[in-house]
């Protein structure tokens, strides 16, 4: 029997696209029931059609409130009623209401080593502070943003010629190795979540998670 997800975007969808090779590829014994997008130009809308996926796209500027918002995009992923929720670069902050109702089963990709750079624009931020490394965090989701249980954690050198974007598609490369890792934990039940601490077979998570090397799949 397939895990039933339900992944949130807002843009290319790459890391969506990862979870769907990997589960062709029968690596991953996932369900993506649905891709709802909060932007109706997301590729990512494309790459889940491609796939035979139900795909949603509800505009947050439709509503009148982030509350309101939420609500509908609550109402539209339980009609699914998955036992995870993916948010795979879904770029809008979550009510507390929202993410108490999905507490210890919604996981979210930030593109940093948390609690560093939580926000926006993480690659040229951590380069404009003269970071030596740099890297991704897998985590739950927890109201305060960015601040859930981290599960799993990769990271690459910032050299001295680093831009941005070469440090966003060194960083897109590990994200497309850390979450199909974290989503197969999950559905596999490994992962699990007490109390706002994740626990890796029964055991508790470092506060930084699982560091991730190759030895590791
Ligand atoms: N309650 C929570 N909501 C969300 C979390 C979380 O941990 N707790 N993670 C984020 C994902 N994220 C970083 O990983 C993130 C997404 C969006 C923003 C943000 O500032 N969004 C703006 C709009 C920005 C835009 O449209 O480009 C906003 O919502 O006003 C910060 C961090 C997902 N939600
Ligand atoms: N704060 C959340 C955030 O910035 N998430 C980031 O959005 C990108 C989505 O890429 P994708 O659409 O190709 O998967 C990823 O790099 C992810 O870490």
């Amino acid at each position: 029997m397939s895990y039933p997800i339900v992944v949130l975007i807002s843009g290319s969808g790459s890391n969506l696209q990862a979870l769907i090779d990997q589960s062709l590829q029968g690596q991953l014994n996932i369900d993506i029931c649905a891709v709802i997008s909060n932007k109706a130009e997301a590729y990512g809308l494309e790459r889940a059609k491609l796939a035979g996926i139900p795909t949603h796209t509800l505009s947050h500027k439709s509503f009148d409130s982030r509350e309101a918002f939420d609500a509908e995009l609550q109402a539209l992923i339980d009609q699914y009623q998955p036992k995870l929720v993916v948010l795979a670069g879904f770029m809008r902050i979550l009510t507390e209401t929202f993410a108490k109702h999905y507490e210890g089963r919604m996981l979210n990709i930030h593109p940093s080593l948390l609690p560093k750079y939580k926000g926006l624009n993480t690659h040229q931020r951590a380069i404009d502070a003269n970071e030596k490394e740099h890297g991704v965090s897998v985590h739950f989701v927890s109201p305060e943003l960015d601040a859930g249980a981290v599960i799993l954690q990769a990271s690459t050198e910032i050299t001295s010629e680093e831009t941005a974007d070469t440090l966003a598609t060194k960083v897109h490369a590990l994200e497309h190795i850390i979450y199909p890792l974290a989503v197969k934990w999950f559905s596999e039940e490994r992962l699990t979540f007490h109390d706002g601490n994740a626990f890796l077979d029964k055991k508790p998570l470092p506060v930084n998670g699982v560091l991730y090397q190759e030895t590791l799949t």
